[in-house]
């Protein structure tokens, strides 16, 4: 053999072969799991507020109107009674041949604490979940592949959770926070984590089962087993064609159970439950961003914002085929929960991706090509040169305009650190300047801009499917769905709605006793009134005094400051300070606009009690002035 061929046959290198001219496209799949009534959630006994309709319609009662219903339509619904097989059947068998073809696949579960996604996902030894039938399911297609193709097939598992948005392998004795990359190819790549390889459904359990019991969960006052973690369980499959030039293809499945969305004055969260329940509505709320980003077209989709949606990069917007299962709870407690849910797994259906099989052949290659090459596996792997790992950094839109400030503003990741930082109630404030705080804003108004944008579009062609939805696929026999009628009165009271106005006229009210005294506090003292039909609703008496017409005049304005006031305009209000003014900035970003006051009770932190005593405040500070 001639020296120089040697030489190159000794340096051949595997090389990306591109498909992208056979790129499809993949909808991301959405099915939505009811778990069934549990009477224990249920104290009131309000009965159920959501139910389903078929195998893709379902309906929730209006909040605004307790007699009307919102319904929803998607790939999949499972009702109460679908068993943990159906659900693998029909939601997740269809994509897993992707993965032995070298494509990427991802089912992932979402939803709030405590509405069945660890059961969906990893259900128990007696009902298997998604996670040990896809398992098996990945072995019996790669036993069943014709060995007479040439291919030989490797599979190989890594596990991992994040943890208050750390990177923690659960594969591994002493995890530390890994670090994320990213090759040249898009792949997202996480170094140091532990692959190890599998031969059969058995072998895995005898790493997953352990590893799964070293996931964070604790007991919150809606889950006795609640996770506090994202978890993300990685099965790859590597084919190998014996013959040369041994063509090799990869392709992942990722198995994600998300921790639930919390509200935490129903969780009962303090101390540590609240710093992780902080982070993982940071991240969820990151990933809802992706969604709509990915939605408006917007460019810039903000992955790198959080390191779930970094790592889900492929899986929303990306190459892989995609599933995602929205678990909801049917208990009225979990209302406002399972309508940001639903909301969430409605805007998610439209997300396309573009799975393509990523094949690597053996190919001789030249020394100095090689030895760039190398220079970019070493980026990969966090061993580049200094300089190299600062172009890592960038957003992944639009480098070039943002390498001018990469030196001296801080990275949008730096500035959610000190966002989560606030939002943790820590007082550390170092490194959140005026100027930090003022861009942080800008983005926010801008995504809003967005947002709204999209909202119109989304009503748009919501109303134009409503008209092209025959009028049969609705239809449904069944009593209307209401509250427990024993209840009803009492329930009008939990529920988020403000009574009109108009029902408080003067003279059905009795003044049970009145302060008289002088001065601003006494023109408004907060006493009693009780309303004539002899109901347990208490007024504060300074709302009758000021007239119907009136009160409702000061609470339009302070809604529009809710809904069109910046950071600084939001501050201008009593009893809202930087956080809280961020966290509705937050809201607004992703639920739209706050239809009256009372919807303020869903934003992280307000009670009832200080929503009302928030109002009270505003108002009365407003005559004052
Ligand atoms: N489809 C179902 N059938 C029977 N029981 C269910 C079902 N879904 C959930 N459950 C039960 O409901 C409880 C809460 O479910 P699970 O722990 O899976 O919720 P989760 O969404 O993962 O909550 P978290 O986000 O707090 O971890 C568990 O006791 C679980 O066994």
């Amino acid at each position: 053999m001639h020296l120089l061929a040697f030489v190159c046959v000794k340096m051949a290198q595997r090389v990306l072969v591109a498909d992208g001219g056979n790129k499809k496209t993949s909808r991301v799949r959405v099915a939505v799991r009811l778990r069934p009534y549990m009477s224990k959630q249920d104290d009131k006994h309000e009965g159920p507020c959501v139910r389903g309709l078929d195998s893709q319609n379902l309906e929730i009662v209006n909040w605004r109107n307790a007699t009307e219903t919102v319904k929803y339509h998607f790939d999949v619904f499972h009702g109460e009674d679908t068993t943990q097989e159906e659900v693998f059947l029909s939601s997740v068998k269809s994509i897993l041949p992707n993965i032995l073809k070298g494509q990427n696949a991802s089912v992932f579960a979402y939803g709030p604490t405590g509405a069945g996604k660890t059961h969906t996902m990893l259900g128990s030894p007696e009902q298997p979940g998604v996670i040990p039938l896809a398992v098996e399911e990945v072995f019996n297609l790669v036993r069943a592949t014709d060995q007479d193709e040439g291919w030989d097939y490797s599979v190989g598992m890594s596990y991992l959770e994040i943890y208050n948005e750390k990177v923690l392998d659960l594969l591994s004795q002493n995890s530390q926070d890994l670090p994320i990359r990213e090759d040249k190819d898009k792949n997202i790549l996480i170094p140091g984590l532990t692959h190890t390889v599998i031969s059969s459904s058995c072998d895995f359990d005898k790493y997953f089962v352990p590893a799964t019991l070293k996931r964070t969960t604790a007991s919150t006052k809606l889950n006795q087993r609640s996770s506090r973690s994202h978890a993300i369980l990685l099965i790859k499959v590597v084919r190998t064609q014996r013959p040369l030039p041994h063509r090799q293809q990869t392709g992942k499945l990722y198995l994600v159970d998300l921790a639930g969305s919390e509200d935490n004055r129903r969780t009962g969260n303090q101390g540590i439950r609240l710093k992780e329940s902080g982070a993982i509505n940071l991240s969820l709320f990151t990933l809802s961003k992706v969604v709509d980003a990915l939605n408006s077209a917007s460019g810039r989709v903000p992955y790198r914002d959080s390191k779930l949606t970094r790592l889900l990069q492929d899986s929303l917007g990306g190459s892989a085929h995609s599933v995602m299962i929205t678990n909801i709870a049917p208990e009225y407690k979990y209302y406002f929960d399972t309508f940001s849910a639903l909301n969430f797994a409605a805007k998610s259906k439209l997300i396309v991706n573009k799975p393509f099989t990523r094949e690597t052949v053996a190919v001789p290659v030249l020394p100095v090509k090689r030895a760039r090459e190398e220079q970019e596996a070493a980026a990969a792997s966090g061993n580049e040169p200094h300089k190299k790992r600062r172009d890592e950094r960038k957003p992944e839109q639009d480098s070039s305009s943002h390498s001018a400030h990469s030196l001296s503003e801080p990275s949008m990741m730096d500035r959610l650190v000190a966002l989560e930082k606030l939002l943790m109630g820590c007082k550390d404030r170092d490194g959140w300047s005026v100027a930090q705080s003022r861009k942080e804003i800008q983005e926010i108004k801008k995504k809003q801009r967005e947002f709204e944008k999209k909202a119109a579009l989304l009503s748009q062609l919501a109303e134009e499917k409503s008209q092209s939805v025959s009028p049969s696929l609705f239809k449904n026999d069944s009593a209307p769905l209401q509250r427990s009628q024993s209840n009803a009165a009492k329930l009008s009271k939990q529920q988020a709605v403000v009574q009109p106005l108009q029902v408080l006229q003067p003279h059905q009210m009795l003044v049970k006793k009145q302060s008289v005294s002088s001065g601003m506090k006494e023109r408004m003292p907060s006493d009693l009134v009780e309303i004539a039909d002899g109901k347990e609703n208490l007024k504060d008496s300074w709302e009758c005094q000021l007239g119907v017409s009136a009160l409702e005049q000061y609470k339009q304005k302070i809604l529009h400051i809710l809904n069109s006031g910046c950071l600084k305009e939001l501050k201008t209000l009593q009893q809202i300070g930087d956080k809280k003014a961020k966290l509705i900035l937050g809201w607004r970003e992703m639920h739209g606009q706050f239809t009256t006051l009372q919807d303020l009770i869903r934003v992280e932190g307000m009670t009832e009690k200080r929503v009302s005593s928030f109002v009270k405040a505003n108002i009365l500070g407003a005559i004052g002035k």
